[in-house]
């Protein structure tokens, strides 16, 4: 910690012991989670990407469940290129043997096999005793070596699994010729350091264990997945099983992109490397998402769309001055083009400035803090500030620089009671005035209360559009207003439309006076 520079990735060692096997369970235990059935094709598109983004080995499916899951993972174990394709068996002879068929046009498979281990499940989901769970153990994994020399065994339920049977559970897979033991938090119950625990007691008691790469599969049930995961590695599991956007079972698995970037942020302090181009990350969650249409939470680590972006005001300064001041990962390393400054009520004169200039304006000293201030009350008004509100609101300010005329104060009493009354305050040359008037509507009343200053300006266009979208939109109004014999046109905006509606009428009478018009303001305007 606390390296000048942290946002700079430290030098990762590049020690093969080191390096830690991305399990990417997306296609599996990810479509397990209610309403994430992907088709066919979509599996398709999410494994290629996967195969080409690093991950190490792709659990496909579970192929004995469906005949559609059976062709998904044969078709991704055809087209892999890199990815070790996996598929899942329970502790079943058939079980294994499809998955055995299934994987096998892959250029290197996996059987993973598994069981549950806990007494939970022991008495109730398989109504088995202890030596017999051991007995399927041994006889699985057997089975599933018949078939590849690549086999991962899980102790489901490994969390709440007694610590002696569970070491026997180990002990037997291994003797029997599994390759990677998994051990699952399948309900998401461990605590970090219960989790390192168990990992270290496993590979300090079981016979054979510096054999075979131990693996962590976490669930998030307490929100734990990664902080587990993580705590494995640390005690010296060198797999991770996870899946994109964390999906999964419930609350979900470990997240890749967040097991990933950690990894790569943190080498510093966590030594070891995984094999993932990071700046892939965004599209695989961008794919994830769409496929199974559920969308990504906004402050999700790594891949929400806040996760690099900054609104109050000394966040964005800081991030203009040196990015590494709140960003501890560049936008890029993960994919994306850059951080954004989200313009809001918490943002500061140095991100309105930088805004201003983007948009290609340079204000000068009260133009600039009057531009501010009128930036800060709409975004009081409204939820999000757009490029355009910007634009809108300074054209306004440029506009209006010199104006004569100026809305003071306006109240539209408005409903289908009627008669709509409105009663304007402007400020003239300095002078405030105030008049009142009802009218056929609202927009008619504001009108009728501004035209009580000047009766000869005639409206020849009146026209509304949103600036943006959303019920909070700025609404622009253009007004077109003709007088002895000249015709102006003025624009206004507000998220209310009858400040809009009077600005632009006042607009159109500046412009009308600035052009000499024959009536002077003192002349035009009633006292
Ligand atoms: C923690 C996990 O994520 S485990 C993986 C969970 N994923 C899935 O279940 C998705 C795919 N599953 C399926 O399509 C179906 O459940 C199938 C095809 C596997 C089985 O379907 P069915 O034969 O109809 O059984 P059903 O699902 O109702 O019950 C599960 C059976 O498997 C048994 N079983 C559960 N886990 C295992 C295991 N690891 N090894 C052996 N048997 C197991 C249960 O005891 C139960 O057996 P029983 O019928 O003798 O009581
Ligand atoms: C099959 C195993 C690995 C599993 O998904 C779990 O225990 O959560």
């Amino acid at each position: 910690m606390g390296s000048d520079e942290n946002q700079a990735p430290q030098a990762a060692p590049r020690d093969e012991k080191d390096r830690v096997v991305i399990f990417d369970t997306t296609l599996r235990d990810g479509e397990q989670c209610p309403g994430a059935t992907m088709t066919f094709d979509e599996k398709l598109e999410v494994a290629e990407l996967l195969d080409e983004m690093g991950v190490d080995i792709i659990e496909a499916g579970f192929p004995i469940a469906s005949q559609g899951d059976f062709e998904s993972v044969q078709e991704i174990a055809r087209r892999a290129e890199n990815s070790v394709i996996c598929g899942l068996a329970r502790a079943q002879m058939k079980d294994i043997d499809v998955c055995a068929e299934a994987i096998k046009p892959a250029k290197r498979g996996r059987i993973h096999t598994f069981i549950g281990t806990s007494p939970l499940h022991r008495k109730y989901q398989m109504g088995i005793e202890k030596a017999e769970v051991l007995e399927r153990v041994t006889a699985s994994v057997t089975r599933a070596r018949g078939h590849t020399d690549d086999v991962e065994w899980s102790a489901m339920d490994a969390t709440r699994t007694e610590a002696d049977f569970l070491c026997a559970c180990v002990e037997a897979a291994i003797k029997a010729g599994a390759t990677t033991v998994n051990i699952p938090d399948t309900v998401g119950y461990a605590t970090p350091d219960e989790f390192a625990g168990l990992i270290r007691m496993l590979m300090e008691r079981v016979p054979g264990a510096d054999e075979i790469v131990f693996s962590t599969h976490c669930h998030n049930d307490l929100g734990l997945a990664v902080a587990n995961s993580l705590s494995g590695v640390g005690a010296g599991a060198r797999q991770v099983e996870c899946a994109v956007n964390g999906l999964g079972e419930r609350a979900g698995n470990a997240a890749l992109e967040e097991i990933v970037m950690a990894i790569h942020t943190r080498a510093d302090a966590m030594r070891v490397w995984t094999g993932i181009d990071t700046t892939m990350l965004t599209r695989a969650s961008k794919l994830v998402s769409r496929v199974t249409a559920f969308p990504v939470q906004y402050n999700k680590a790594i891949v929400g769309r806040n996760a690099f972006a900054h609104e109050s005001g000394i966040h964005q300064d800081g991030m203009l001055k040196h990015a590494g001041t709140f960003e501890i990962m560049t936008p890029e390393s993960v994919g994306l083009k850059e951080s954004s400054l989200v313009m809001g009520k918490h943002s500061g004169r140095h991100a309105f400035r930088e805004k201003l200039k983007e948009l290609g304006y340079e204000l000068g000293g009260n133009a600039f803090e009057d531009a501010f201030v009128r930036f800060k009350a709409l975004a009081d008004a409204k939820k999000h500030v757009y490029d355009e509100d910007i634009e809108a609101l300074v054209d306004q300010e440029i506009a209006s620089a010199h104006d004569r005329i100026k809305v003071v104060a306006l109240t539209v009493i408005a409903g289908t009671g009627g008669p709509q009354k409105a009663t304007i305050t402007l400020d003239v040359d300095g002078k405030q005035h105030t008049h009142e008037a009802v009218g056929d509507g609202p927009v008619d009343a504001t009108f009728r209360a501004i035209r009580a200053w000047c009766p000869e300006a005639r409206l020849a266009l009146y026209q509304v559009s949103a600036v943006t979208e959303g019920t909070d939109a700025q609404a622009e109004v253009m007004v077109r207003l003709e007088a002895d014999g000249k015709i102006a046109t003025g624009r206004g905006s507000d998220t209310d439309t009858m400040v809009a509606s009077a600005r632009a009428y006042v607009s159109a009478l500046n412009k009308l006076m600035a052009r000499g018009a024959r009536r002077k303001p003192e002349t035009m305007l009633a006292s």
